[in-house]
């Protein structure tokens, strides 16, 4: 950026070029890196395995140990980038703030990414500072201090690791029954290893949304809500717009707006909310695109990936039009391979203002999101029905 604010984006692959490094590189920043080539910015992807979605359509790329600060340090010295951005929650944020201290720019923040990569930071930062209402929650290092933790939050409740995402590690206890292997599941879950935990109690909502909310150079501005059904703590499908009370939607925007106030930068945040009636809670906020978010693909002139690459270049969003009923589904298959393929998208796409979207991820242990199938419709239940008939056809050879 020069003084005014006004960004200079030269030639990529020349001395000049505006150069935008990716810390993940999964579907998410994918198309985020799509975003930003359709600038013309030089795009670098890094991620801790090869061949991983963003780097398919970066100019190059670096298989990197992101939690080891060295190595973040050493290939962010290396490729000078105008931009860092962060695309997951695992990486050394400590050594984020170092650099930015140094004078490198993180997306939205290195305070923002630092705060939200461990649910203890976030979680503190919006009930303890901000007074946002959250659900009872305590924190556990241990097997002794988890389970005063159970008694005092009391059942029902759910377990998480404080460095995981995409529901790993995470399981719901709603009997005595299931206290033991909820601490061994967070034990072995999470994706930094075995550490501390959340135990939060459970909240009765009657639905729940992410607020899309991007902080851009003119202000803040908010996506039409995400409704979404999660299964073992991860995303299935998500709808947009969420029909809600207008007391609801404006108490959402508040709790948002208090948020990434407080958190700050250019970008767009995934602002997790529960809502019953008119009550709304803070769940969490992803300080980048959100993986409900995906819907917006189609949803919206600009999604929430196009969103991103505008707020963090420092361009304005003098408006954002959505598209009226929408939907995604997951292609979430599982099994082990490295040559997975993928047959029938001719049935999956036989629908009208039907689309798919297959990462390119290049190997499948487990059960591992590969795709993802996108729709419009007269209204939300045909939306969802014909992303679920889409995803649901394409067929996964493993
Ligand atoms: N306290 C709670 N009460 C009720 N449901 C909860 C609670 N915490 C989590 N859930 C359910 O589990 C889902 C996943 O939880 P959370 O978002 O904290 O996990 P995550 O691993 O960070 O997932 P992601 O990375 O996909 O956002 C929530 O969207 C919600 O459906
Ligand atoms: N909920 C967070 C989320 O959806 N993150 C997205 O999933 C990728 C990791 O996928 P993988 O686990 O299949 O490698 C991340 O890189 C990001 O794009
Ligand atoms: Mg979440």
């Amino acid at each position: 950026m020069t003084d005014n604010n006004t960004v200079r984006i030269g030639t990529p692959l020349k001395s000049n070029a505006f150069k935008v490094l990716f810390c993940g590189s999964g579907e998410l920043g994918k198309e985020v890196v799509i975003e930003l080539q359709r600038y013309g910015v030089e795009v670098i992807a890094v991620d801790r395995y090869a061949n991983a979605p963003a780097m398919q359509v970066a100019h190059r790329s670096h298989v990197v140990d992101m939690l080891d600060p060295a190595a973040l340090r050493s290939v962010i010295e290396q490729e000078k980038p105008n931009l860092i951005v962060p695309e997951i929650e695992a990486i050394a944020t400590p050594e984020l703030v170092k650099l930015e201290e140094e004078g490198y720019r993180v997306i939205p923040t290195a305070r923002a990414v630092n705060l939200t990569m461990n649910r203890e930071g976030i979680r503190r930062l919006a009930a303890e500072e901000l007074g946002l209402p959250t659900s009872p929650y305590r924190f556990a290092g241990n097997k002794e201090e988890y389970l005063a933790a159970v008694a005092e939050v009391g059942l029902p409740l759910v377990v998480k690791p404080v460095m995981s995402s995409s529901g790993k590690g995470q399981s719901t206890v709603k009997t005595e029954s299931d206290i033991e292997a909820a601490w061994e599941y967070a034990q072995s879950g999470g994706r930094a290893g075995k550490g501390r935990v959340i135990v939060e109690g459970f909240v009765d909502f009657d639905y729940e949304i992410t607020l899309l909310t991007v902080r851009h150079r003119d202000g803040v501005s908010f996506c039409e809500p995400i409704g979404h059904r999660q299964e073992d703590g991860d995303y299935r499908e998500s709808w947009q717009p969420q029909p809600m009370s207008a007391r609801a939607l404006e108490r959402s925007r508040e709790i948002a707006s208090a948020v990434v106030e407080d958190l700050g930068g250019y970008g767009i945040y995934g602002v997790e909310l529960f809502v019953k009636g008119d009550e709304v809670w803070f769940s969490e906020v992803s300080p980048r695109p959100h993986d409900t978010g995906l819907v917006t693909l189609v949803s919206q002139d600009l999604s929430e990936f196009a969103l991103h690459a505008r707020a963090i270049l420092g361009l304005p969003i003098p408006a954002i039009r959505q598209n009226g009923p929408s939907a995604s589904a997951v292609i979430l298959p599982e099994g082990e391979s490295g040559e997975v393929a993928y047959t029938d998208l001719q049935s999956a796409l036989t629908e009208p203002d039907t689309q798919l979207r297959l990462f390119g991820k290049p190997e499948l242990k487990g059960r591992r999101r590969m795709g993802v199938a996108l729709a419009r419709g007269e209204s939300i239940e045909e939306a969802r029905a014909k992303a679920r008939n889409a995803a649901a056809a394409v067929k996964v050879e493993i």
